[in-house]
């Protein structure tokens, strides 16, 4: 392997700054959190940084001074900052597809300019705003109404990966902001059963079907969108000529819409610029527009706004995503830690880490550099996590005692959401103090001798001591306001941003998931009988013979 890429640039392992780090590695090999903390009493308020409404507490990180300057080195190395800018200035830095990501003109203020190939872009952002906000309004006020002129009751977004995660997480996250007499569902699976379960109790004449969809042409979308049509259709013993007051698109793909039987002027635009899994800021929120209505949407979209500005403009030692960016170049690097826990103190969370799987794994799961050579450096970790307190009840215990390090982020907010939804009841401090107890719990441990003072037989001495030493970060908010949920996407959506940019890979593109999709394409007609099973391998032969006898089509 070259010393360079073949753009000049030198490789990540083969910079001086890289090496720098691996020898720092080694004389940290031994020093525990506990010395950390007892050698340096203002550790934890030294290593807490604030973003808008975020407190970020880095303190319980196994790194020291001299690794963060290391780090932002490596940063300043591999010039994560002239990446940024030309993100922000919409520069075609996503070369394998020759587009701009421009995610941050969804939420940048009216008289922003940011241009794309000479075109500012800011004013046709705010041109499908304000449609989304006069429809949803619409919806919200019963002024828009069905086929059968009853109005729209519930709300089904059709959509997938992307056009489904986003708008599915945030519509839980913001729950205590909707309407309760608004039904709000979300469908992405080509399993029929989602669709069903979906729409099974729902009245066709007050239901609204959003389909989502990038490109228009994923086969699972046009799918259940079909089939929502036929329900709809039969339901209402209605012609075509009812779609129209039934479905809205959500599309960068007129053409394809139109094809379908929707009309354009129920469609609602986005851009090549706008990758799928970074696009519920876009027309791909018009779901949740409806539901927490246009003002909670715009608060949101502001959120955003902030930390974009705060990555764009703090200096590194104040710069939140790099410093959560560089954490995982760290840990990923020279600890070869495989996955990155994200466990969020809040029920209303719950969807909070699946939406962070496409945003960091379909960003970050690559193993070309930018120039397309191999790697021989981890990239992005897998992502994982489910609320805490339930996860405390389940795998915590290989976090705390297992043989894996694990880094893993907290989140949790002071004030309870009781505060929002009345007569929900007040257990608030309890879950607080689970929150807070992990995260010391994991960096101190507990000591063989800690445990012997508890009169722990000899025997089960080891069993019963905690090494300590796991790294987390803390993230702690007010409260779950719409704005706090656009900070906490767009603070990861820019560490990803930082830690691909390190890596040197093309963080923007994913072509690792076409090849399932044109082998689906090709097995589907052997399942139903019309193609020929030759070409597959011995395995998938046996397997697709086997589901066709049980299918009786043998
Ligand atoms: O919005 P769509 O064009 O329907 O795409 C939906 C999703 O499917 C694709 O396969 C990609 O992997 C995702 O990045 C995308 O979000």
């Amino acid at each position: 392997m070259s010393e360079m890429t073949t753009e000049g640039r030198t490789r990540l392992n083969r910079l001086p700054e890289w090496a720098a780090l691996g020898k720092h590695r080694e004389q940290l090999a031994g020093t525990h959190l506990r010395d950390l903390f007892a050698a340096d009493p203002e550790r934890g308020t030294r290593h807490t940084l604030r973003v808008g409404d975020l407190l970020l507490d880095h303190s319980k990180h196994l790194v020291t001074d001299e690794t963060l300057e290391l780090l932002r080195d490596l940063a300043a190395a591999t010039d994560v900052a002239g990446l940024r800018d030309a993100m922000f200035r919409g520069e075609k830095i996503n070369t394998t597809e020759d587009r701009a990501v421009l995610h941050t003109a969804l939420r940048a203020p009216r008289d922003a300019v940011i241009e794309v190939d000479g075109e500012n872009v800011v004013p046709a952002v705010h041109a499908v705003l304000d449609k989304m906000a006069a429809f949803a309004d619409k919806v919200r006020s019963g002024e828009w109404t069905g086929h059968t002129g009853k109005p729209i009751k519930n709300v089904v977004n059709i959509g997938i990966g992307g056009s489904d995660l986003g708008p599915a997480m945030a519509y839980e996250v913001l729950r205590a902001y909707t309407r309760r007499d608004l039904t709000v569902r979300f469908v992405s699976n080509v399993d029929g059963a989602d669709l069903h379960e979906a729409v099974r109790d729902l009245d066709p004449a007050e239901t609204l079907f959003v389909v989502a969809s990038k490109t228009f042409t994923t086969i699972e979308t046009v799918t259940n969108a079909t089939s929502a049509r036929t329900w709809l259709l039969t339901g209402l013993k209605a012609g075509q000529e009812a779609v129209a007051k039934h479905f809205v698109a959500l599309s960068t793909n007129a053409e394809r819409v139109e094809e379908f039987g929707i009309d354009t002027a129920n469609m609602f635009e986005f851009w090549d610029w706008v990758g799928g899994r970074y696009s519920y800021d876009s027309a791909i929120g018009l779901s949740l527009m409806i539901a927490i209505g246009p003002d909670r949407f715009r608060e949101m979209l502001d959120g955003f706004h902030l930390v974009d500005e705060h990555f764009r403009t703090a200096p590194p030692e104040e710069n939140a995503p790099l410093l959560l960016g560089l954490l995982g170049v760290w840990y990923g690097g020279f600890f070869d830690a495989q996955s990155h826990a994200v466990l969020p103190y809040s029920h209303y969370l719950s969807k909070f880490t699946a939406y962070l799987q496409q945003l960091d794994m379909e960003s970050n799961g690559k193993s070309v550099d930018r120039q397309g050579e191999p790697v021989d450096w981890q990239t992005g970790p897998v992502v994982w996590g489910t609320p805490g307190t339930n996860g405390q009840h389940a795998y915590y215990q290989l976090i705390h005692q297992g043989t894996k390090l694990i880094p893993a982020d907290f989140i949790g907010f002071a004030r309870p959401v009781e505060d929002l939804t009345p007569g929900l009841v007040p257990q608030h401090d309890l879950l607080m103090a689970n929150f807070f107890a992990q995260t010391q719990a994991l960096a101190f441990g507990k000591t063989p001798d800690e445990v012997r003072a508890e009169g722990v037989p000899e025997e089960l001495v080891p069993h019963k001591t905690f090494a300590g030493n796991h790294p987390t970060t803390t993230l702690l908010a007010d409260a779950l306001t719409p704005s706090v949920l656009g900070q906490l996407v767009a603070l990861y959506e820019h560490k990803v941003f930082v830690q691909g940019a390190i890596w040197n890979i093309d963080s923007f593109d994913q072509w690792g998931v076409e090849l399932g999709k044109v082998l689906a394409k090709r097995i589907e007609p052997v399942l139903t009988g019309d193609g020929a099973a030759e070409g597959l391998d011995s395995s998938t032969a046996g397997l697709v013979s086997a589901y066709r006898a049980l299918r009786g089509r043998e």
